[in-house]
């Protein structure tokens, strides 16, 4: 048995998955938690990385890996290949303001041309013009960018700051894909190709790039070495270890459930993401869709919100309820909770882009004012946000035909029931599983084998529509807009 590694270093966690390179079949799995906050030492995903792989019974009889991960997070590398500053994440929204001088300074109809989006403080040269104005010294030693994924890939297959790492700090080594390059604002998807006149405005001045691989281009092979974490666990990278090009996490959802035309992803993690797989390339000028490329060789149009699995926790917290009490709750109410409606903006919002605003919950009163009436509106608005995203990606000629419904509150009933309510095609939710590393470990198995694989994905629930016209209506009048 020939077995692959995939790995998702998301948001909240870091994510294993072993899988046969044959059947696909799942031999093991590992995860380790990331620290919560918008701004992270890379520092702490590299020891969740070794936790989750040791957790994964270790790499030493694995042929190949690839490692997939949160999108935009800025990684900035010095000379002597150290992290500089703690990375800021895609969901923080500082750059706010700098996103608006990007889009004053060359226009939101040529930056979507040059980039294929409009950028939002979630973007990367966001992040660096931050650091550029609010960090000027830290900025004028940035040597090399990294994303979450590039820097991890690098830190595993032995590069990294003298004394760290075996192979040292190597920057012309680190390497991306076009999926995760594609979430920076400086590289053109339709070029393929960094646009280095952007990176510049951004930063201040040119620095190294990762290098970005096709599909299916391995990083390199591995000479061999002990992956350690700063609280002293080992595992062994074995030499001839094959790594793949590894993905933004979206691109790699997309990869492990092998979406096809006509299927459009919706998953609930950290963020809320509507996207598909598309054989074109997108430039939505009025920012509402990120023109990605996927990790397949061709693209992804992709709309995100900042606020998703967080605003049912959120609720359950407040409800003094774990997540399926919530369910139950929300189920209790009719669709619309009488009116209760909860614009769900914990954290600022990406789309639409209100990176300053807070949540707000419109329409208590004696009668809505319930436990039942609230968990509604929380699973409602959540998903109002992500029905908004689904308007969006078919703007951009994106002909729906299913949803696949994946993340961490996909498989909560009151979220597959609403997800029925106000998605107007019907909803197929695939066997809980770890769709980002799967990709990722399709990633392993392409690169090892010369041939993408199509394993087999599980559906465990399928719904036709039921259209609760209320829902979507009552949430536009309070976000400010007219239903359809
Ligand atoms: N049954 C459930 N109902 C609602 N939310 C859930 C449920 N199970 C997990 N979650 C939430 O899903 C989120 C994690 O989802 P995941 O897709 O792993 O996120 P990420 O990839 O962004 O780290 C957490 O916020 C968690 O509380
Ligand atoms: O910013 C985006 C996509 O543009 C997010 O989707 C991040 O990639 C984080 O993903 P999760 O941690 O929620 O999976």
């Amino acid at each position: 048995m020939t077995l692959v590694a995939g790995i998702d270093s998301s948001t909240q966690s870091c994510k294993v998955v072993v899988r046969d390179l044959d059947s696909g079949a799942l031999v093991r799995s590992g995860r380790a938690a990331h620290p919560a906050g918008t701004e992270v030492d890379p520092a702490t995903w590299w020891d969740a990385l070794v936790e989750a792989l040791l957790d994964a019974g270790g790499l030493d009889d694995v042929a190949a890996i690839s490692i997939a991960g949160q999108q935009h997070g800025m990684v900035v590398l010095d000379a002597g290949g150290e992290v500089i500053r703690p990375a800021l994440l895609w969901n923080d929204t500082r750059s706010a303001g700098a996103a608006r001088e990007l889009i004053e300074e060359f226009g939101a109809a040529s930056l979507a041309h040059r980039t294929g989006s409009v950028p939002v403080a979630s973007f990367t040269a966001t992040k660096l013009r931050w650091l550029r104005d609010a960090e000027p010294e830290a900025a004028a030693r940035v040597a090399a960018v990294a994303l979450p994924h590039d820097w991890l890939t690098w830190r595993l297959r032995g590069f990294g700051p003298a004394g760290a790492a075996p192979l040292g700090p190597v920057l012309d080594e680190l390497v991306t894909d076009r999926s995760d390059a594609s979430g920076t604002s400086y590289w053109n998807p339709r070029l393929e190709d960094y646009d280095r006149e952007l990176l510049v405005a951004s930063l201040g001045h040119d620095v190294v790039l990762p290098r970005v691989l096709g599909p299916a281009e391995a990083a390199g092979t591995m000479a061999g070495f002990d992956a350690r974490s700063s609280t002293g666990t080992v595992v062994n990278v074995p030499a001839g270890l094959a790594v793949g090009p590894g993905a933004g996490d979206n691109a790699g959802a997309a990869l492990g459930l092998g979406a096809r035309e006509g299927d459009v992803v919706v998953s609930i993690g950290t963020s809320g993401t509507v996207f598909a797989v598309t054989p074109q390339p997108s430039a939505d000028a009025t920012g509402a869709v990120a023109g990605f490329a996927d990790a397949s060789g061709a693209y992804l149009p992709l709309v995100a919100t900042l606020n998703a699995a967080r605003v049912l926790d959120a609720a359950a917290g407040l409800l003094g309820v774990d997540h399926d009490e919530l369910g139950r709750l929300a189920l209790e109410a009719e669709p619309g909770a009488g009116g209760l409606v909860l614009l769900p903006y914990f954290e600022g919002e990406r789309t639409p882009n209100l990176p300053d605003a807070t949540a707000t919950l419109f329409g208590l009163t004696l009668a809505t004012t319930t436990r039942a009436g609230l968990a509604r509106a929380a699973v409602e608005g959540l998903l109002c946000g992500l029905a908004d995203g689904l308007d969006a990606v078919r703007a951009v000629g994106v002909v729906p035909a299913r949803i696949l419904l994946i993340g961490g509150a996909a498989l909560n009933p009151a979220v597959q029931a609403v997800a029925a309510q106000v998605f107007d095609v019907p909803v197929t939710v695939p066997a809980p599983g770890e769709y980002v590393a799967d990709g990722a470990a399709t990633q392993a198995a392409w690169v090892l084998s010369g041939e993408r694989p199509s394993w087999p994905v599980t559906v465990v629930a399928a719904s036709r529509p039921d259209p609760q016209p209320v829902i979507r209506r009552q949430y536009a009048a309070h976000a400010g807009r007219t239903a359809d």
